[in-house]
């Protein structure tokens, strides 16, 4: 063995020594493990952008205000790992840790937040594992939004791989507060002053009341579409 570029590492078993060949084969398999995320990723951000771009051209409105995703860093999976301790090989990983691909949905409204869920659960290839609403029954300091997650095929060269991925679906308010909740949060090292959890509380109901105005306000500007009378034509 190449002892001069091999590592010795502490692990369960003892003091282990991995050779270059081993180390690298460990760095092909993660980078082979995060990609399939990558791919699961980019599955949900393409069926967004079907159905942002086809609502828009059906009913000349556009439900989604802004789409962001990202593949958790190797870091801040080893992170996750290790607090919530789970078993460090890849399929306790991947059962475990749900948010290696993440996917947030930016709404201008909540019926929006309900809609794009809607459509995008009702896909048949794609497989609900869990639903939290923090919409309905926000969290207590306040936070909301409605999270799924959910598993999409990929077909790699070697079938067929179901990817877990995260989708949150939010308001603009309820992004704008989640933003700088999280800013606090880091700030003081998740040890935040009880004079600002009141008032990032308070913060999160006046953003709750604001989306329930800004609603209404477009309800009054886009009632809901009266049935038409049918023609016999049917539109695809
Ligand atoms: N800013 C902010 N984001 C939150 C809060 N709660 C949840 N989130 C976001 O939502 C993600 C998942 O939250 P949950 O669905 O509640 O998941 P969980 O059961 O707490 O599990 P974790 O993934 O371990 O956090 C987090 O990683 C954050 O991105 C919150 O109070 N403030
Ligand atoms: N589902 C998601 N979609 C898009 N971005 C996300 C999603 N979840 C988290 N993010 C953002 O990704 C960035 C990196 O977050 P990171 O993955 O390190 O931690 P986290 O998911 O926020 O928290 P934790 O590791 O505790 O689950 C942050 O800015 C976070 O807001």
């Amino acid at each position: 063995m190449d002892s001069a570029n091999s590592l010795s590492v502490m692990t369960e078993a003892g003091l282990e020594t991995f050779s270059p060949e081993q180390l690298k084969a460990m760095r092909d398999e993660f980078q082979r493990f995060l990609m399939a995320y990558r791919f699961g990723l980019r599955e949900i951000e393409t069926k967004l952008g079907i159905l942002r771009e086809e609502f828009q051209h059906t009913h000349d409105y556009n439900p989604i205000e802004h789409v962001s995703g990202r593949v958790k860093s190797a870091d801040s999976i080893v992170d996750k790992v290790a607090r919530k301790g789970v078993s460090p090989d890849f399929a306790s990983i991947r059962r475990e840790i749900t948010d290696i691909a993440g996917v947030r949905v930016t709404c201008s409204f909540a019926t929006d937040v309900y809609r794009l869920f809607d459509l995008l659960a009702g896909q048949d290839d794609i497989t609900i594992v869990q639903v939290k609403d923090y919409i309905a029954e926000p969290k207590p300091n306040g936070y909301q939004s409605l999270h799924a997650i959910v598993q999409v095929p990929v077909f790699l060269s070697s079938g067929r791989v179901e990817v877990t991925v995260e989708v949150q679906f939010r308001t603009i308010a309820m992004d704008f507060w989640a933003s700088l909740e999280h800013k606090i949060y880091y700030k003081y090292n998740g040890v935040v002053p009880d004079g600002l959890l009141v008032e990032l509380k308070d913060a999160a109901d006046s953003a709750a009341e604001l989306d329930a105005r800004m609603e209404r306000l477009h309800t009054q500007l886009h009632p809901a579409p009266q049935a038409r009378p049918r023609t016999g034509l049917t539109a695809v």
